[in-house]
């Protein structure tokens, strides 16, 4: 038998992010970096969590790969697919969501999609269309300064009519709130309308659970990881998924090395509160610049850290900063030079014995995981809302933690270490 759900993440962090609400849910979940090469990863799994590192690509590259992983999980059994997106809708000024939403939609002939960013556990709820973020309208939010996609407008409506060739309507709290039929004919009425797109308003998990349910037949589903909390008890009443599975906590040796290029406010307070305890270096971007051997040098710092505490290395820094290294050296140099020195630095640490990873930010993570040449991973316990432990698959085992930018309480890294050792 293939596997039940396929899912198509825009980054790396959203995908552990995904993959860790379907584990919590009683799925067994591999999450791919990058679209597989082969066969390997399907055995006795019952998700398997695509990841990209498509969110501030080019268009058609998203849309390219995107179309790649779908064929991938179509031709592996997949009966659902899920498009997982940022619960803060993240997307550059052109916007990546709306074109590969659309051409999934096409490729599966699918009908009028649900667009559902909500996480109410890390406070990311929608009312009437709009999109809040701890109980602020999402461009009000950190969220506005953020260094690659600053989020201006929090009307989802009108960001997905943006983005996407398809029109888009409303199913309100109201309809939500009276249960699953309710919102399964309100997503029928704006079908027959003409619409492509039905943002569904959600406060909570109680109301994920309703639209998980009111979306067992749809071919796609879109949004954040909470869309998905519904989704597997729709397979177990079909009798294809046991009533719980266990979490395979990583089992890997070796030193702990967090490195931070999240910029975000829960980051730059995870970092804050480490400093104080933990060896700590900052990535400087004009020394990258300047061409000098930054990973080199921190390398040797870390090696010569030998008091066998966690070490932390950051180019995490606050808008005002970032606003002026990004105006100095461009948006996308910035944040490339500073993705290249952390790959460097976790390949050269890792050679060296740092097998327990902690990274926070996507782009950060995809940066790194791809320069580790890590091709899978097993999901694992979580960490805290949204963020599991994983395990690397294949020769040489490495316990990674993937971070999302704004979650994670202030003790975050810390207690990351806790659950492993
Ligand atoms: N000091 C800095 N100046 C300019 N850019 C930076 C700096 N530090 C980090 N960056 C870049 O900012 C970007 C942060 O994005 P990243 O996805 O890693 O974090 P995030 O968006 O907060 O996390 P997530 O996507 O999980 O929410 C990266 O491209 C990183 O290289
Ligand atoms: O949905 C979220 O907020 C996260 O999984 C994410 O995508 C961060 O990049």
């Amino acid at each position: 038998m293939g596997i039940l759900l396929g899912a198509i993440a825009d980054d790396f962090t959203g995908a552990t992010d995904l993959a860790n609400t379907l584990v919590k849910e009683g799925m067994k979940v591999v999450q791919t970096i990058g679209v597989p090469k082969d066969d390997a990863y399907t055995e006795g799994v019952d998700a398997v969590v695509v990841a990209l590192k498509t969110r501030t690509a080019p268009v058609n590259e998203a849309v390219e790969l995107s179309l790649a992983a779908l064929r991938w999980l179509q031709a592996h059994g997949a009966q659902q697919v899920v498009f997982k997106y940022c619960s803060t809708f993240d997307s550059t000024k052109q916007g990546n969501i709306g074109p590969v939403a659309d051409a999934l939609r096409a490729a599966m002939g699918a009908g009028c999609s649900i667009v559902c960013p909500a996480f109410p556990e890390n406070e990311r709820t929608i009312y009437q269309g709009h999109l809040f973020v701890g109980g602020v309208p999402l461009h009000e939010s950190s969220m506005k300064d953020h260094p690659l996609t600053p989020m201006r407008d929090s009307s989802l409506i009108r960001l997905m009519s943006q983005q996407s060739r398809a029109e888009v309507g409303l199913v309100p709290h109201k309809t939500v709130a009276k249960g699953a039929d309710a919102v399964s004919h309100a997503i029928k009425a704006l079908e027959t309308a003409g619409n492509g797109y039905a943002v569904v308003d959600a406060l909570s998990d109680d109301d994920l659970r309703i639209i998980g349910d009111a979306a067992r037949d749809h071919k796609l589903v879109t949004g954040g990881s909470g869309v998905a909390t519904g989704l597997p008890e729709n397979f177990r009443k079909k009798g294809l998924l046991g009533s719980t599975t266990e979490t395979d906590t990583p089992r890997v040796k070796g030193r702990e090395l967090v490195l931070a290029g999240s910029c975000s406010t829960a980051t730059r307070q995870q970092i804050a509160l480490a400093k104080e305890k933990w060896p700590t270096r900052k990535i400087v971007v004009d020394r990258i610049a300047k061409g000098e051997d930054v990973a080199g040098d921190l390398a040797e710092w870390a090696l010569a850290q030998h008091d066998e505490a966690p070490v932390l290395i950051y180019a995490s820094a606050d808008p005002e900063e970032v606003r002026e290294i990004q105006s100095v050296y461009g948006v996308e140099r910035a944040g490339a030079m500073v993705e290249q020195v952390m790959g460097a630095l976790a390949v050269r640490l890792n050679a060296s014995g740092f097998s327990r990873l902690v990274v926070a930010g996507g782009e950060t993570s995809g940066a790194v995981v791809s320069a580790l040449g890590v091709g899978s991973l097993r999901i694992g316990p979580e960490i805290a809302p949204g963020v599991p432990w994983s395990q690397s698959i294949g020769t040489r085992p490495l316990a990674l933690a993937l971070k999302s930018g704004n979650f994670g309480g202030p003790d975050f890294f810390e207690e990351a270490f806790a659950v492993i050792r």
